[in-house]
């Protein structure tokens, strides 16, 4: 994995937009449709994905991984099938023609920089569901890992969540808190929020830096620019986007996409609306796993998985003595020792089935034991909290 550059505190603190976007190690990026695609032609704006993509290239040669939510979709299927109607069914056969045509713009557009893109396609319910949660995490990883860009959009086939209600930018806001990224940027046709919608109210003033989402900030997010002709969110769904975004520790910066090189742009200073997040993403997911989460069961451990543990480590399989309750994959689950006093919790890389036939076996005999490569600890350390932290 690419190792960030010297950073400065944290993207998440009060700060500029600016200083976020040069401390941030893994960004989202969200890229809506009026963006990306000429309303006349319903074809990608070309020269501006490929501006876009030398800025995403450029993140990565400074260490930042980079994870690209794009919408366009139905605006693309929509240039090829135009005698489409307006039913939620006809929106979702159009995203299905456009979603290859995205992801092959996308692809023309990084291949100059020697970047392949991966698509991921998410549901609600992937997000929210933790064992489908967990895999999507692992997948993203993965691309991350091997330097590919993910490209995310709703799985349109099977969801009508966000073509529905809104547009992408909640879906980016989740995509953020499943890849643990500190700094989501919505690239939006406004540099930004205002007291009130700046093109109706000459008067509204430009917000550089909000701490807190007050009800009196929240209430600033009016509609979306109607003659924009594609896109449908409006500042009230990045608000709330921001709002799932610093629940997960992640800072949002909401920013103008209609330069032609936007992230560049950010980093020259440009004038954009940063939302703060008191914590890092780290400490955020942490205190989802203890606070928000019931244990669906029990993993006994022995004194020298107890003492590892303390240490620092991962639960391997070999530490595990006993396992109770009904857990699947993802689920919380409380830890004890040998006396069964709590340890902590954490989420369980295997049900208790599998959890109960890994039981105090080595790691390397996963693959015979489960008839597939799973993960080589039962729980990661970065999915543990212990009690006495
Ligand atoms: N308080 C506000 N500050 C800024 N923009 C606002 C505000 N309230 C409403 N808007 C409108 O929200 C629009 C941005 O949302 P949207 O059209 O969905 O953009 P995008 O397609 O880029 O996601 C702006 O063009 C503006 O007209
Ligand atoms: N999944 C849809 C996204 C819905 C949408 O319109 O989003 P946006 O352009 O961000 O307002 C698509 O790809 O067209």
């Amino acid at each position: 994995m690419s190792q960030a550059v010297a950073l400065p505190p944290s993207p998440s603190r009060g700060a500029d937009a600016a200083s976020a976007l040069a401390a941030a190690r893994r960004v989202v990026v969200k890229i809506g449709s009026s963006l990306l695609i000429d309303a006349a032609t319903r074809r990608p704006t070309r020269d501006w994905l490929a501006a876009v993509a030398s800025d995403l290239a450029a993140l990565k040669t400074e260490g930042r991984e980079v994870i690209v939510v794009s919408s366009g979709s139905i605006a693309l299927g929509r240039g090829r099938l135009p005698n489409l109607g307006a039913r939620l069914e006809d929106k979702q056969a159009a995203a299905s023609v456009g979603q290859s045509l995205l992801m092959a713009a996308w692809s023309e557009a990084l291949a100059p920089h020697g970047l392949i893109a991966g698509q991921v396609l998410l549901t609600r319910d992937d997000t929210e569901r933790r064992r489908r949660w967990l895999n999507a995490r692992a997948t993203i990883q993965a691309l991350l890992t091997h330097g590919v860009i993910p490209i995310v959009n709703e799985n349109d086939t099977v969801a009508t969540e966000e073509i529905r209600y809104g547009d992408n930018d909640r879906l980016a806001a989740r995509t953020a808190q499943l890849a643990r990224a500190d700094l989501l940027i919505l690239l939006s046709d406004v540099d930004g929020l205002y007291t009130a919608d700046p093109r109706r109210d000459p008067n509204a003033a430009h917000l550089p830096l909000i701490e807190t989402l007050s009800t009196d900030i929240l209430a600033m997010g009016g509609g979306a620019n109607a003659d924009a002709g594609v896109g449908t969110g409006g500042m009230a769904t990045k608000l709330a986007a921001a709002q799932i975004a610093r629940s997960a520790g992640c800072a949002t910066l909401i920013a103008s996409g209609q330069l032609l090189s936007p992230l560049s742009a950010i980093r020259d200073g440009a004038r954009a609306t940063l939302i703060a997040a008191p914590d890092g993403p780290m400490a955020a997911y942490k205190q989802w796993i203890a606070g928000s989460l019931s244990p669906a069961g029990t993993l006994t451990l022995d004194a020298g998985a107890v003492t590892a543990l303390k240490a620092g480590k991962s639960l391997l399989p070999a530490g595990v003595t006993g396992v109770s309750g009904d857990f699947e994959k993802g689920d919380c689950v409380r830890l004890t020792d040998p006396d069964g006093r709590s340890v902590g919790v954490g989420l369980a890389a295997y049900a208790a089935d599998e959890a109960a036939r890994l039981r105090g076996r080595r790691s390397d005999e996963i693959e015979t034991l489960l008839g597939y490569r799973g993960a080589s600890v039962l729980i990661h350390r970065d999915d543990m909290v212990l009690d006495d932290r």
